[in-house]
C-alpha cells in the first residue's frame, strides 16, 4: 500500500484516524450536553453550556459523518492502484516463468487461485488495514474514556473480545481451505466459460451444435461448486451469529454494570449516560476492529499465496541479443519429459549445419513440435546437451539467437506493423525492415492494400478493424518470424493454412525468404519436405531414420512409405 501511493497511504490513514477521534468527541460533547441538562435550574431554561455542548456536538457528528464519504472514495484509488501493483507483479511473473512451468498443473492451479482470490484481496486489505488502524485508535480512545468513567467498565468489553477474535480467525481459515478445495473445480468452470464465449470458438460450437452439451457440463460444474459452497456458508454464518451474540452479551453485561454503578453512586447520571454512548461507540468501534481484522486474516493466507508464487516464478533475465552461427547447431542425445509424462524426445541427436534447411518429419505425436522448443532453448533437455558451434548452448542463448513460428501462433489484435514488429521491440522500427520481412513472407501487398496501410488494426476483438483469412494471419506470423534477424529459424507447420500456390510460391524459393538463415522446418507436406538439405524422421519421440529425401526413399523404410502414400493421394 506504502508502494502503491504514498500520499494516498497518508491521507487515508488521517482520514481514518479523523473518524476515529471524532467518535471520541461525540462521548465528551454528550457528557458535556448530559451535565448541561441535569444541572440547569429548571427544566426550560437553556444555559449557555449546553447550546456549546449541543454545537460541539453538531460539528463532531459532521466530521464523522463526512469522513466517512470521503474515506470510501479514497480508499477506492487506493485500492485500484494496490491491485494494479499486485497485477504487475503477476504479469511479469507469468510472462517470465519458463516455458515449461505451464505445463504443470499445479502451476495452473495456483495461478487460478491468485487470480480468483489474491488480486481481489489487495482492494479490501488496503480498507481493512486503515479500518483497523482507525478502529483501534477509537478503540483505545473508547476505553481511556470508559476508564476515566470507571475503570470496572473495561475488562468486561475486553474479555468479550478473546471468543469474538478466535471466532474470526476460525472462520478465516475454513475461507482459505474451501477455496483451495474448489480450485479445479473453479478451473473447469472458467474454462467451459471461455469455451461458450470467446468468438474464435463461436463458429465451432454452432457447427457442432455443442452448445447445449456444454451448458449442461457448466451447469453441473455450476451446481457441484453450490453444493460446496452452501454448507462453506452455513459454517461461516454460524460462526458470524456466535460472534455477534458475544459481543452483544458483552454490550448488555456493560450496561448493566452501568446501571449497578449508578445504583451504588459510583457513577452519576451524566456519566452514565456517557458511558451508555461510549460503549455502544465502543461496540461499533470493535465491530469496524474485528471487521477489518477477519478481512485481514482471511487475506493472509491467501496474500502469502501471492507472495510464494511471485517468488517460486523465477523470472528470467532479459533477452540478449542474438548470436551469429558459424558452423553447426547441434543436439545430442536430448531427452524431454512434460513434468509427471513419460519422455516425448529420447536421446535425439541432430544437426543444423549453417545456412541449411533441415527437415523433421513424423506422424502425430513423435515428438516433432516438443523437439523444436528444445531447439528454440523454450524447453530445458532433460538430458543431452545442446551446442552452438560446438560450444554449450543455454536457454537463454538459444532464445535469443533462435526464432520460432508456431502451428498456433498469436493473431495479435493490433496493427499489422505492431503484428511483424513485435518480434524485436528492441530495434527502432524502420520501414524498410518491416515491409522486407513482409514481402519475404508474401503479405506485404495485402497489408498496404488495408484501409489504413500497415496501421490498420487486425482482427475485430478490440475495436472494428479488418480480419485477416487463415492464410493470411500465417503469413503476417511468417512476417514476424522473419522480421526477427535471428541466425536459426524453426518453422512448425508455415504453411499449414496456405493456399497451393502460396506454399509453392514460398518452398520455391525458401532459400532467398530465408536469406541465409539456418532453418528447421518441421511439416507433414512432403512436396515442401522434399527440397530440405537433410531430413530426420521421428517416431515415438525417436529418431527413426535420416537422410535426404532420395536417400530416404530409397531406404523403403517410414518416410518412403509416408511419401508413397501422399503421393499416391495426388495421383489417384
Ligand atoms: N504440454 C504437454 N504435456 C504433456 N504431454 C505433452 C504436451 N505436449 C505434447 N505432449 C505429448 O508429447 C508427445 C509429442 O508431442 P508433440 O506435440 O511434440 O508431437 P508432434 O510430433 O509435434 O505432433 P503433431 O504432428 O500432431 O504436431 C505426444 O505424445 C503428446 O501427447
Amino acid at each position: 500500500m506504502w508502494h502503491a501511493d504514498r500520499t494516498g497511504t497518508v491521507v487515508a490513514a488521517a482520514l481514518q484516524a479523523l473518524g476515529a477521534l471524532s467518535g471520541i468527541g461525540v462521548v465528551l460533547a454528550s457528557k458535556l450536553a448530559l451535565d448541561a441538562v441535569l444541572d440547569a435550574p429548571s427544566a426550560s431554561s437553556v444555559s449557555g453550556t449546553l447550546v456549546l455542548a449541543l454545537a460541539v456536538l453538531a460539528a463532531v457528528v459532521a466530521i464523522s459523518s463526512s469522513v466517512g464519504v470521503l474515506q470510501s472514495q479514497q480508499q477506492r484509488i487506493l485500492g485500484e492502484r494496490v491491485t494494479q501493483q499486485m497485477w504487475r507483479g503477476v504479469l511479469r511473473a507469468c510472462a517470465g516463468v519458463p516455458l515449461v512451468t505451464w505445463e504443470s498443473t499445479s502451476f495452473l492451479d495456483r495461478l487460478e487461485r491468485v487470480r480468483n482470490n489474491a488480486l481481489s484481496r489487495p482492494a479490501s486489505v488496503v480498507s481493512s488495514v486503515l479500518g483497523l488502524a482507525g478502529g483501534l485508535v477509537g478503540l483505545v480512545g473508547m476505553v481511556v474514556a470508559l476508564a476515566a468513567l470507571d475503570p470496572l467498565l473495561v475488562p468486561t468489553l475486553l474479555v468479550v473480545a478473546v471468543p469474538v477474535v478466535a471466532l474470526n480467525r476460525l472462520s478465516s481459515r475454513l475461507e482459505f481451505r474451501f477455496a483451495v478445495r474448489t480450485n479445479p473445480l473453479q478451473r473447469r468452470r472458467l474454462y467451459l466459460k471461455v469455451v461458450l464465449i470467446s468468438r474464435p470458438n463461436a463458429a465451432e460450437v454452432r457447427a457442432f451444435g455443442a452448445a447445449p452439451h456444454l451448458l449442461g457440463r457448466h451447469g453441473d460444474a455450476d451446481a457441484d461448486y453450490l453444493a460446496d459452497l452452501v454448507p462453506h456458508v452455513r459454517r461461516r454464518q454460524g460462526l458470524g451469529l456466535l460472534s455477534t451474540l458475544v459481543s452483544a452479551l458483552g454490550l448488555a453485561a456493560t450496561l448493566v454494570l452501568v446501571v449497578v454503578l449508578v445504583q451504588h453512586g459510583r457513577l452519576s447520571l451524566s456519566e452514565a449516560g456517557a458511558a451508555a454512548i461510549a460503549a455502544r461507540l465502543l461496540g461499533g468501534q470493535m465491530t469496524t476492529t474485528l471487521t477489518a481484522m477477519s478481512t485481514l486474516n482471511e487475506a493472509v493466507p491467501f496474500l502469502a499465496d501471492l507472495e510464494s508464487f511471485l517468488d517460486d516464478a523465477v523470472t528470467e533475465e532479459s533477452l540478449r541479443p542474438g548470436r551469429p552461427l558459424d558452423r553447426a547447431l547441434t543436439l545430442r542425445d536430448v531427452s524431454f519429459a512434460y513434468p509427471d509424462h513419460e519422455p516425448a524426445v529420447r536421446e535425439v541427436s541432430i544437426s543444423l549445419p549453417r545456412g541449411s534447411v533441415v527437415a523433421l518429419v513424423g506422424e502425430n505425436g513423435s515428438g516433432k513440435t516438443t523437439l523444436a522448443k528444445v531447439v528454440a532453448g523454450l524447453y530445458a533437455p532433460t538430458s543431452g546437451s545442446v551446442s552452438w558451434d560446438d560450444e554449450p548452448a543455454a536457454g537463454h542463448d538459444l532464445r535469443a539467437s533462435v526464432t520460432v513460428l508456431f502451428q498456433d501462433f498469436i493473431r495479435y489484435q493490433m496493427s499489422a506493423r505492431d503484428n511483424i514488429v513485435l518480434a524485436d521491440t528492441r530495434r527502432p522500427v524502420e520501414e524498410e525492415h518491416v515491409r522486407a520481412a513482409a514481402r519475404s513472407a508474401g503479405i506485404d501487398e495485402a497489408l498496404a492494400a488495408l484501409p489504413s496501410g500497415y496501421d490498420t488494426m487486425l482482427g475485430q476483438e478490440l475495436e472494428a478493424g479488418s480480419d485477416l483469412s487463415g492464410g493470411q494471419w500465417q503469413r503476417v506470423a511468417l512476417a514476424r518470424a522473419l522480421y526477427r534477424d535471428s541466425a536459426v529459424v524453426v518453422l512448425d507447420e508455415p504453411t499449414a493454412a496456405m493456399d497451393p500456390r502460396a506454399e509453392a510460391a514460398l518452398f520455391g524459393d525458401v532459400r532467398s525468404m530465408l536469406a541465409g538463415r539456418t532453418a528447421l522446418l518441421i511439416s507433414h507436406r512432403f512436396s515442401s519436405v522434399r527440397s530440405a538439405d537433410y531430413i530426420y524422421v521421428m517416431d515415438a519421440g525417436r529418431v527413426a531414420e535420416e537422410g535426404t529425401h532420395d536417400e530416404l526413399v530409397a531406404l523403403g523404410g517410414t518416410y518412403a512409405e509416408l511419401y508413397a502414400l501422399q503421393a499416391a493421394a495426388y495421383l489417384d
